[in-house]
Formats: C-alpha cells, sequence, structure tokens
C-alpha cells in the first residue's frame, strides 16, 4: 500500500513531463510561429504594403536601427524611391508618401503617439505634447489668434520688437564685421541666426524688455546652444524605446543616455522660469489663482508696444477665461487649471525651443543659399531696392524697414523662402500619428488601428513629379507665371504651381499644423530685407552645412560687404 502511494504522484510527474509539457513547448513553439512570422508576413492586413527592408514584417530592429543612427530621411528616401507611396518600415510601423494619403491622416485627425510625450515641460504637457485632440484643439484655440498672419501683420509689438533686434542690435554686428581690421574669415552666423529667432520669439512671449538678448551676449548664447544640444542625445531612448528606458530607470536605477541630458532639460527649465517670472512681475504682479486683475489691458503699452508680453498675455487671460466658464468640468482641469504657472511655463518654453532653432535653421539655409546663387541674391536685392524707392525710405540706409504687409507682397522674397524651406525644411522628419480604433483605408491598404504612421517634409519636398530637379535649389519654380523675372515659364498652366504648394509640408498640415508658420516666415522675410538691402554676402566657409540628419551642428561663415 505504501509503496503503490508514493507510485501515483511520480507517474502523474511522469506523464506530466512525458506528454504535458512538450505539448505545451509545442503549443507554445506554434503559436509563436504563427504571430511572429505567419501572421505578419503572410496574414496581416499590413502583409500586401511592401517592406523597405526584409526584416520589416517580423521585427522594428531594422528601423530602430535606422532611426538610433539618425540615418532615417535617407533610408525613407531610398524606401519611397523603390516602393512608392506606402512603405512598411516595423511590424506596426508605416510610411507614407503621397499629398493624398497625408490628406487622410494629417487632415483627418489621426491622434498623436506617445512620441511627443518626451514634449512636455516640467512634468506638465503643454499643446503640442498633448495627445487628445479635443484638449489639443482647446489650448490651441487660446493662442492662435496672437499667431495669425493678420494679428501679426498689423500687431505693434511685433513691429516694434523686429526693428530693436535688427536694426538695434543685428545690424551692427554685421556692420563691424566689414570693418577692414577684421578677421577675414567672416562671420559665423549659424549662432548669430539662432540667437536672432530666439530674440524674436522671445521678445513676442515675454516683451522686448523681458525677453533674450542673445545676439550680444555672445558668450551666455553658447552656453545655451551648447545645453540645448545636450539634449538631443535622449530623444531616440525617450521616443523610439521609452519602455526600456523606464524599465531601466526602475530596475536598473540608471538611464541609458548620460545624466547631463537631464542637467541641461533642468537649467534650461530654470532659464525659461526666470523669464516667465520677470514678464510676470513686469505685468504688476497678476495673480493666477482666480483673484488675477483680470483681463490685459493693451492701452498699457501704448508708449512701448514693444514690452508687450503678447503671448503670455494671451495665454493667462484665454486659461483665466476657460477657468471661470468651466473650472473643474474644464477638459484642461488636470492638466492646466489645477497647475496654471507650470501649464503656462511648459507651453510658452515650448514656443521658445520650437521658435528659435526652426526659424534660425532656415535663415542659415536661406543665406548660404542665396550667396551660393548671386543671381537669386541679385534679383531679391533688386526687389527690395525698388520698394525703398517706392515707399521713399531712402536717405538713411539703417532707417530702411518695410511692413511685414509690404514685404509679404515681394515674389522673389516668397519664392527663396519657400524654396529654401523645400529643400532644407528645418523639420523634415516624420511626424508620428495612430490609425484611429476602427482602422482606415491608405490607398489600396486597409491599415488596421493602433499602426504608426507617418509623413516627411524630406521625402514629399524629392518626389521628382511634383518638383522636377528636386535637389536643386531652383526659386523660380515658385514665381508666380506672370512675373518678369521668372525666364523659364513660358507655359501658362499654373497646375504645376498648384501642385507643389499642395505638396509643400515644411509646416505640417492639418489641425496639428505648426502655430508659428506665420511668425516663422514675417521673421524670415524682415531679416532678409534687413541684410539684402544694405549687403551681398559671400561663402567663405560652408564646409559645416554638409547635410546631416543629427544634432543641430551647423557652422556657415560668411563675408558681408556692403552695398555701394
Ligand atoms: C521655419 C520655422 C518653423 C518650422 C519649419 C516649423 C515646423 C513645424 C512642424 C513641421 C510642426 C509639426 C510637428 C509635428 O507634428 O510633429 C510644428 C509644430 C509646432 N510649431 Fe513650428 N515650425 C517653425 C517655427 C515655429 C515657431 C516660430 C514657433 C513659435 C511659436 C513654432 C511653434 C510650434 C508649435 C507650438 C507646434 C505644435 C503645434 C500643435 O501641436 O498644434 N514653430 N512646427
Amino acid at each position: 500500500m505504501e509503496s503503490s502511494g508514493s507510485a501515483l504522484p511520480s507517474a502523474a510527474s511522469s506523464s506530466f513531463t512525458t506528454f504535458v509539457l512538450p505539448i505545451a513547448a509545442l503549443t507554445v513553439a506554434i503559436y509563436s510561429f504563427y504571430r511572429l512570422l505567419v501572421y505578419p508576413l503572410y496574414l496581416s492586413p499590413l502583409s500586401r504594403i511592401p517592406n523597405a527592408h526584409w526584416s520589416s514584417a517580423i521585427s522594428p530592429l531594422w528601423i530602430l536601427y535606422v532611426r538610433y543612427t539618425d540615418n532615417e530621411n535617407d533610408a525613407l528616401l531610398d524606401a519611397h524611391q523603390k516602393l512608392g507611396p506606402v512603405v512598411r518600415l516595423g511590424p506596426s510601423d508605416l510610411s507614407i508618401n503621397s499629398i493624398d494619403h497625408v490628406k487622410t491622416v494629417y487632415g483627418g485627425g489621426f491622434e498623436r503617439t506617445d512620441w511627443y510625450s518626451m514634449f512636455d515641460n516640467y512634468g506638465v504637457p503643454c499643446m503640442f505634447s498633448t495627445v487628445p485632440s479635443k484638449e489639443h484643439a482647446l489650448r490651441k484655440r487660446m493662442i492662435s489668434n496672437v499667431y495669425s498672419k493678420s494679428f501679426m501683420q498689423s500687431s505693434p509689438a511685433a513691429r516694434r520688437q523686429a526693428r530693436a533686434i535688427l536694426l538695434g542690435r543685428l545690424l551692427p554686428l554685421l556692420t563691424a564685421s566689414t570693418a577692414a581690421d577684421q578677421d577675414p574669415q567672416g562671420l559665423e552666423v549659424a549662432s548669430l541666426f539662432m540667437a536672432t529667432s530666439m530674440d524674436f520669439i522671445s521678445a513676442y512671449i515675454y516683451g522686448l524688455r523681458c525677453g533674450t538678448d542673445f545676439l550680444r551676449n555672445a558668450a551666455y548664447r553658447e552656453h545655451w546652444l551648447q545645453l540645448y544640444l545636450n539634449r538631443h542625445g535622449a530623444s531616440f531612448y525617450l521616443q523610439e524605446v521609452p519602455s526600456i528606458t523606464r524599465l531601466m530607470r526602475a530596475v536598473l536605477r540608471t538611464s541609458p543616455y548620460p545624466q547631463w541630458v537631464d542637467w541641461a532639460t533642468q537649467e534650461l527649465s530654470e532659464w525659461n522660469t526666470a523669464l516667465y517670472n520677470k514678464a510676470m512681475a513686469f505685468l504688476g504682479n497678476v495673480k493666477m489663482d482666480g483673484n488675477s486683475t483680470g483681463t490685459f489691458n493693451r492701452g498699457h503699452f501704448a508708449e512701448s508696444p514693444e514690452d508687450e508680453p503678447v503671448v503670455l498675455q494671451s495665454l493667462l487671460t484665454n486659461l483665466e477665461r476657460e477657468t471661470a466658464t468651466h473650472g473643474t468640468d474644464s477638459l484642461l482641469y488636470a492638466t492646466a487649471i489645477k497647475q496654471p504657472e507650470l501649464a503656462v511655463q511648459s507651453e510658452l518654453f515650448d514656443h521658445i525651443l520650437a521658435g528659435q532653432e526652426t526659424t534660425g535653421l532656415g535663415l542659415t539655409s536661406l543665406a548660404w543659399k542665396l550667396s551660393l546663387h548671386q543671381n537669386a541674391q541679385d534679383a531679391l536685392r533688386e526687389e527690395l531696392l525698388q520698394l525703398k524707392k517706392q515707399t521713399q525710405q531712402g536717405g538713411d540706409d539703417t532707417e530702411f524697414f518695410p511692413t511685414a504687409k509690404e514685404l509679404d507682397a515681394l515674389p522673389v522674397l516668397q519664392a527663396v523662402i519657400m524654396e529654401t524651406l523645400r529643400l532644407d525644411a528645418p523639420i523634415e522628419t516624420p511626424q508620428p500619428r495612430q490609425i484611429p480604433p476602427s482602422g482606415c483605408r491608405i490607398g489600396p491598404y486597409e491599415v488596421p488601428g493602433g499602426v504608426r504612421i507617418a509623413s516627411q517634409a524630406h521625402t514629399l519636398h524629392r518626389d521628382e513629379s511634383v518638383f522636377p530637379q528636386a535637389d536643386e535649389w531652383h526659386y523660380a519654380r515658385w514665381l508666380p507665371l506672370s512675373s518678369p523675372t521668372d525666364d523659364d515659364n513660358d507655359d501658362n498652366d499654373d497646375a504645376p504651381r498648384r501642385a507643389q504648394a499642395r505638396q509643400f509640408w515644411a509646416f505640417s498640415s492639418g489641425g496639428r499644423m505648426c502655430i508659428g508658420s506665420n511668425f516663422a516666415i514675417q521673421e524670415m522675410k524682415e531679416v532678409a530685407a534687413m541684410i539684402y538691402s544694405r549687403f551681398q554676402t559671400h561663402v567663405v566657409d560652408d564646409s559645416g552645412m554638409e547635410p546631416d540628419e543629427g544634432p543641430v551642428s551647423e557652422q556657415l561663415y560668411l563675408r558681408f560687404a556692403p552695398l555701394t
């Protein structure tokens, strides 16, 4: 009896090891084989889409490696040129390169992904990092008016700020560089244009008095730019492998990127808080706790419109209105109304970062292209000098400062900027969105919900069917057909021009399109007009302008020759 009692469990355990375990292992193996190979390769609705790499259907490793090595633009261009407008990058990751598909995704309000959460500042979201569409739209409405073209063109603050920055700060630096005793190597303009953009955007947000003076404070600006560059080291880990990053932090108490990235973020955040505090103090200690002094009166700034903190005021006023109207029921209650000071700082910090790097890069590319293409520079100068003559602002050169509306009517100025932003878009990398849960149709393909999908200016702007000789900087492609300076336009068909305008995607499109596009274009026009009505520029050294998908590290040395 004793022996039979002990034999039973051992028979059970032997049948477990003989039958159950192998069957379980086989089931797992078959299921894994099906899930990881058969389904993604042959049965998934995505399996009909061409793969950018042989492994794309079954593994994200190839595209992760491409992103890690900052080669995404080239890899996507190559894939789309070979495989068409829809390609599969990873098992659940698509790239599109057709303006019709772009309309479906970006015009259709497909939501952003957590990829954007690294753009939270101070631990709270801003408009850029907000995922839900309704919350995003509410945030956008609070500030979109002050960035609209009509508002900006007639804003006394914007005009006086631009004048003070360009005539009071940038022009003296350029003029000094032309003195006979100056080093013939020329001026490094990438850093100078980043400084110009920073001074522009911080003045519009916080007022000229409380904004930056990076143009004249070269030492601090170089330090700031270094901190900013340091942050790029973390993007891959935070955006592409966030769960591994979180796991490493939680379990190993370490981070995949160096600690100085966090220190740089901390210092930059404190720097922005200091600007905010200064502007708030200037505004007269407006309280954010519901006992505020009410809406702001532009009359305060009648004497010195340049000191008006335009964006800050708009945000404070509208956030206050939302608090008063909806209070705890507001969609923004948890993320903004409960912590208004941090929410405002987070939003404005994002505008500062978004506005300085992009426009600075755009201006650097513009000056580079105009220095390489002296014929375009001459055409632009002729247009500007003509305007100067018409507006009779002659006499003292330093005072020529056309209005934003006057500049907006200049076709060559518009064309050189469009062509520069086409070929050298400051943000040309993919802008990921997710397919909604119900799925959608992209061209001939049914795509299930949850799939990551993105397009990018880099490939859209190199589509030869829309932009012939797409790799060439050819500003005349943007000139109106009737323009006397456009020799190439003998045909009267403007359909190709409409197609170009439709496919221009430097600022994205749809509800999440860049809010600062008018600001950036107006600034670029003002800077270009100031420079090219006074100087001729020549390249001294552009070896630092090699195509670079990595962190912003461009360098460009130009010589400024005063017009005689
Ligand atoms: C030439 C200059 C600029 C370029 C090329 C540019 C480009 C872009 C692009 C492509 C996006 C969409 C990004 C995405 O969805 O992933 C974007 C969004 C944004 N940009 Fe710009 N930008 C420029 C200047 C500015 C300026 C001056 C500001 C200052 C306010 C700004 C503020 C923003 C903000 C706040 C967003 C987020 C919009 C939203 O979420 O609805 N940008 N920009």
